[in-house]
């Protein structure tokens, strides 16, 4: 995976950093930026062993200057949730940065949804962003401050075949300026992204057709986003550039 850093090199060092669904796609470049700045990086998702062989990849890379640990975690389930920022707050005595990136959907008429999809597309974005910004502010944020990055979709205009993932992430944004506003005066800055239309392999896997090429003749671009420009801004929320920055949703690219 390339990394495209516009930041100082040492911009992260000393940083801890949790990204949610950091093994794939836009969480794994999102990670290797992170770690490229000198932060020490947690990954976590369900597939442990891809989670496990993702960490050992990057941390081969000889750019990379933060080290990367895998911890797997479902965010559906708040034991392990609690477990993933205890371990952390354990190994590394901190939790500077939180990426919500884990998450997803599949493609259905919103008629012909089951209620277990329905249910696993809420639990999983809705339910596991919150979860996840609950327990890294009372493990550590409550007390310490951190930044918190949201990843959403870009469902301001509907979210076409995926009513369930429009709905939880229109949720999620409402959900990052509110706690933008309670956590505000605790040193906590939290604010949502939704990346444009960026293609991975792992991304892709998720349809039956291939939804991504035929995406990019309605983006203004007329091209596809990266996961490594996903990664940059993300990096500038974090950044102290972004100090003044709190309960804002930004997109690399509005049209989806
Ligand atoms: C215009 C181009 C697209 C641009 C925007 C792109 C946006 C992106 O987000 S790309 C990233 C895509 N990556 C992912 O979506 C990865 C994560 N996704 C998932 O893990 C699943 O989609 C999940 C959210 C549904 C969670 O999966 P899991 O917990 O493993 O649940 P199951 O697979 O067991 O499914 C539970 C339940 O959901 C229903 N269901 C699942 N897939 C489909 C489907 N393709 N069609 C209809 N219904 C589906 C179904 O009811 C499942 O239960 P069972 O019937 O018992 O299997
Ligand atoms: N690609 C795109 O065009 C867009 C993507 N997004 C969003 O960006 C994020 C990253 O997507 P992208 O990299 O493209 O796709 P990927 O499919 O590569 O990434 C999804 C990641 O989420 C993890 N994940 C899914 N469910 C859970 C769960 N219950 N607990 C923990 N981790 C979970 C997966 O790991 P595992 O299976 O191991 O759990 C995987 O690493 C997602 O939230 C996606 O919806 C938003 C807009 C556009």
């Amino acid at each position: 995976m390339n990394i495209t850093s516009v930041f100082k090199p040492d911009l992260f060092t000393g940083k801890v950093a949790i990204v949610t669904g950091g093994g794939t796609g836009i969480g794994a470049a999102i990670t290797q930026e992170l770690a490229h700045l000198g932060c020490d990086v947690v990954i976590a998702s369900r597939k442990e062993q891809r989670l496990k062989e993702a960490a050992d990849q990057m941390n081969a890379n000889p750019n990379i200057k933060g080290r990367i640990t895998a911890i797997a975690c479902n965010i559906r389930q708040e034991e392990q949730v609690k477990n993933l920022m205890q371990s952390v707050v354990k190994e590394f005595g901190k939790i500077d940065f939180l990426v919500n990136n884990g998450g997803g959907q599949f493609q259905c008429p919103a008629e012909n949804i089951s209620m277990k999809g329905w249910s696993a597309v809420i639990d999983t974005n809705l339910t596991g962003t919150f979860l996840c910004c609950q327990h890294a502010f009372r493990e550590w944020m409550g007390a310490n401050g951190g930044v918190i990055i949201n990843i959403v979709v870009d469902m301001w205009r509907g979210f076409v075949f995926m009513s369930h993932s429009g709905a939880a992430r229109s949720a999620v944004d409402n959900l990052t300026k509110t706690l933008a506003l309670e956590w505000a005066d605790k040193g906590i800055r939290i604010n949502s992204v939704a990346p444009g239309t960026i293609y991975s392999e792992t991304a892709a896997a998720n349809y039956p057709t291939d939804v991504f090429s035929a995406s990019r003749e309605v983006q203004p671009t007329g091209r596809l986003g990266t996961p490594e420009e996903v990664a940059a801004l993300v990096c500038f929320i974090l950044s102290p550039a972004a100090a003044f920055m709190t309960g804002i949703f930004a997109s690399t690219c509005s049209h989806s």
